[in-house]
């Protein structure tokens, strides 16, 4: 039985000490995986139904013959239901809401989501697992599951009109609750944070180490990249009150690390949920997002280079240098000191020039 540690408080973070992999011989002299060990052990014990625990995770699996979970689609199932229903208590999820879920598995938590009373659009690549959570929840209307690639799917045309058809007449936004593989999570965070017209907030479980820097991620860190000013740009209190707001209560907000016990099979880092409060166009910087972001992107491809240096396509380095010290910077300023702030107002003046 895989041990199950409690959920762990965001701050501090203490580093954990992988446990050494336990394996031993199989059948036929090849040895196995602890997880795949767990996997052929459990398919004969006895579940309690409902429950999300390791049982019930393994018996899902099983029930369509055996099926070993895929790590290139970052199968990774969840087995503590508190997990689950504390990522449903972080997006704040409520009766008639409508939530998008990314990889729904073998349905935990949609199961914590359904319970809350929201209705649920779920996007799952694995034509088993598809299969798996429509048989598991066949009779509910409050669930939609297509069997569709997230990042090859276009989000606004099938979910617009299933959100407003749940939704009847009213105007309130969905929200998205997702344990996301993690090999596809920069590109799912790039896809929904634009989405602030559809989505409110969006909760997810990602690799620790990149919550963390999505989260604390500050100026003059080497830490610090164009996703920073992306998550700040799309997410987060509104520009001009950001300064002050984001004192009092930080976004995206780290919620809390989930340790990779948690998780079946047992990935080789530990998970974490983190929270984004989307901004809707007003909210936005007042540039276009294209060409800002391709000023940011060429600023950061030479980290350590000056600006002026830099973005020399763009412009002259004495153009670049007055623009910086019009902003109030230094010359010498290099991509990694200037806020979201800042680069939108540099940005401005070289597009003035
Ligand atoms: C980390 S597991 C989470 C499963 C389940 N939500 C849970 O908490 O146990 C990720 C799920 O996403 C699915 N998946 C992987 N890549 C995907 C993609 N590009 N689009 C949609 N689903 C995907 C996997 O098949 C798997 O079911």
């Amino acid at each position: 039985m895989v041990a199950l540690t409690s959920l762990s408080p965001a701050p501090p973070r203490p580093s954990l000490t992988p446990a050494a992999p336990r394996r031993r011989p199989s059948p036929r002299g090849r040895t196995y995986s602890r997880s795949i060990r767990i996997l052929r052990a459990a398919t004969v014990e006895d579940a309690a139904p409902g429950a999300d625990d390791y049982h019930s995770t393994v018996r899902s699996l099983n029930s369509r013959g055996r099926h070993v979970p895929r790590k290139s689609l970052g199968q990774n199932y969840m087995l503590n239901s508190k997990v689950n229903e504390e990522l449903v208590a972080a997006a704040g999820v409520e009766e008639g809401d409508v939530v998008l879920e990314i990889g729904p598995g073998t349905g935990s938590l949609t199961a914590a989501l359904l319970e809350a009373g929201a209705t649920v659009f779920a996007v799952e690549k694995d034509k088993h697992m598809a299969t798996l959570v429509k048989d598991r929840f066949g009779s509910t209307e409050r669930l939609k599951v297509i069997e569709e690639d997230i990042t090859k799917f276009h989000i606004r045309s099938h979910f617009i009109p299933f959100m407003k058809e749940k939704h009847h007449a009213t105007e309130k936004p969905a929200k998205v609750v997702s344990n996301l593989p993690f090999n596809v999570s920069t590109e799912v965070v790039k896809l929904l944070l634009p989405m602030g017209d559809v989505f409110s907030v969006v909760v997810l479980m990602l690799q620790d180490e990149m919550a963390v820097r999505l989260a604390d991620a500050s100026i003059q860190t080497p830490e610090y990249r164009p996703i920073n000013l992306f998550v700040n740009f799309y997410s987060g209190a509104a520009t001009r009150v950001s300064n002050r707001l984001r004192q009092q209560k930080k976004e995206p907000e780290y919620k809390f690390r989930v340790d990779r016990e948690n998780f079946f099979p047992r990935p080789k880092v530990d998970g974490a949920v983190i929270s984004f409060k989307l901004k809707n166009s007003e909210g936005y910087p007042p540039v276009a997002p294209k060409t800002f972001f391709s000023m940011v992107n060429s600023a950061f491809n030479g980290k350590r280079k000056m600006l002026r240096k830099s973005l020399q396509h763009l412009c002259t380095s004495s153009e670049i240098e007055a623009a910086l010290h019009n902003i109030g910077l230094p010359v010498t300023a290099r991509p990694s000191d200037l806020t979201l702030d800042d680069f939108v107002r540099l940005h401005n003046h070289l597009v003035e020039v």
